[in-house]
């Protein structure tokens, strides 16, 4: 929802949040929606107008009242009450479903009627202000999150922490959340300017992390609301810095020692992540500048869009490899990456840095997504969203990384959101995705000589799947 009574946002990325759920059930699928119900929401909807600041646009709550005075209480907190507009992604955890943004805030929501309950301040449980909405799962469902902690007790710290899927028998029908657990920290090379993130990687054994010089200037988010400005404009990208690129070791909970670094780039979103013969290759999607979240400005949604909105850095799969063991004795400008499946280089340098300079793998996507049995692991498909110089995607593409071709989908007036993989119930490819002309067409109706009525029913009882996901 983009416009409340007279007042409207600036920026895709204030929308308020609206939930979708579809039901696939017995070869059709079933949709709902609804608005999330977020404090943002109601406060809103009571006022008829915006009245709380998102991404985009900074939001004054008392008009009638002294606007010093109010802006003086903001003033005295650092950091500001932000939104728990949650319009990025849902997280699962435990049994429990959350709509997620990148605040301290979540949502607990109802996946079946998408009811909207409890609001989750992080911060009762662990010390974050931020936290991405791109979480990771292990096998057993314990969530991996990451978050930044502004200057707490003097430190700006990047804090990774581990929620539990289950908590112990004694302890029965209690919160997950409250057994959340800090993972390891890693102090931010700014105090007053932590880096932005959008996502991680993990392997089996590590953890990636990009501190990107795309940072968030905290002096100037905790002056923007006297100075009117809006939080994505206390957004910077420094093209004369590095890229560090953090390796933690998931058995010591601890940072890998080398200074592992690449150029100035900015990612959103990590793709995957895997070991392979002693390195660690990862799949991010990269831009040479900070231009896309310019581009989101909805006043460029008019009839000169596709002038206005030009991307001036495309969005670029690149594979980097980042050897794990590196031998402090390597000459000087030698390659330390020996593998046969990337070009991707690792250039030791002096000081125990290492310069990493990675594979061009393919231009033009976004949106990314993967078999998700495959993350952490070696894989072969990126399902994401055509992006060219527009960012409107217009396709939805299928990037294999083996063969490195790719397959696409598209079709007039259509503009797809991005994909979500569903895999077959025990599918055994990479790619074999629920898909439902699939399965009525080879999986149903071909194996019906040989299978009987019940048999074919159970199958399509374990078909049925529910996929709950935001616009994004
Ligand atoms: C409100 C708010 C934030 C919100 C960021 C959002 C809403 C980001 C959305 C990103 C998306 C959708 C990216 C897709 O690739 C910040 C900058 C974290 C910090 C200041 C307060
Ligand atoms: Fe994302």
């Amino acid at each position: 929802m983009h416009t409340v009574g007279e007042t409207r946002y600036n920026h895709w990325f204030d929308g308020l949040a609206l939930l979708h759920s579809f039901t696939i059930r017995d070869g059709e699928v079933y949709y709902r929606s609804k608005y999330l119900r977020s404090d943002t929401y109601n406060a809103n909807i009571e006022a008829n107008r915006i009245v709380v600041s998102e991404f985009g646009t900074m939001a004054y709550p008392d008009p009638c009242k002294n606007i010093f005075s109010k802006a003086f209480s903001y003033l005295s907190h650092t950091i500001p009450d932000f939104t728990d507009n949650c319009l990025i992604n849902i997280m699962k955890c435990g049994e429990d479903f959350y709509a997620t943004t990148e605040t301290n805030y979540m949502r607990k929501i109802n996946p079946q009627t998408l009811e909207t309950l409890e609001k989750v301040d992080y911060r009762k449980y662990v010390a974050v202000n931020l936290a991405t909405a791109h979480p990771h799962y292990d096998a057993a469902g314990n969530v991996l999150n990451m978050g930044t902690s502004i200057m707490d007790k003097g430190k700006t710290k990047y804090v990774i922490f581990k929620i539990p899927a289950t908590v112990p028998e004694d302890k029965k029908g209690k919160n997950p959340l409250k057994h959340t657990e800090v993972f390891c920290s890693i102090t931010s090379r700014s105090l007053l300017s932590p880096s932005y993130y959008h996502s991680f990687g993990v392997t089996e054994n590590y953890i990636v992390f990009l501190e990107q010089p795309f940072k968030l200037d905290i002096l100037k988010m905790s002056t923007a609301y006297i100075r009117g400005v809006n939080w994505a404009s206390c957004l910077a990208f420094h093209k004369e810095d590095k890229t560090y690129i953090h390796i933690i070791d998931q058995r010591t909970k601890k940072p890998l020692p080398t200074k592992f670094y690449t150029d100035a780039m900015v990612v959103f979103h990590h793709v995957n992540a895997y070991e392979e013969d002693g390195c660690l290759l990862f799949d991010v999607i990269t831009y040479e500048d900070s231009s896309l979240y310019q581009l989101f400005y909805l006043a460029n949604l008019n009839q000169d869009f596709e002038e206005n909105s030009r991307l001036t850095s495309i969005p670029t799969l690149r594979r980097f490899a980042v050897p794990l063991n590196v031998d402090k004795n390597a000459e000087v400008g030698s390659n330390l990456i020996e593998l046969a499946s990337t070009t991707a280089r690792a250039l030791k340098e002096k000081d125990d840095q290492v310069y990493c300079q990675p594979e061009l793998l393919y231009e033009g996507l976004e949106l990314p997504r993967i078999n998700y049995a495959h993350n952490g692991k070696r894989y072969r498909y990126v399902f994401a969203a055509e992006v060219q110089w527009s960012p409107i995607p217009t396709k939805i593409l299928k990037y294999d990384v083996l063969t490195k071709s790719s397959l696409k989908w598209g079709q007039e007036h259509c503009w797809p959101a991005e994909p979500l993989f569903v895999p077959t119930p025990d599918a055994k490819d990479e790619d074999d995705d629920f898909h439902i002309t699939k399965w009525a067409i080879p999986s149903l109706i071909l194996p019906l000589p040989q299978k009987s009525l019940p048999t074919l029913l159970g199958m399509l009882r374990r078909a049925t799947r529910t996929m709950v996901g935001l616009s994004h």
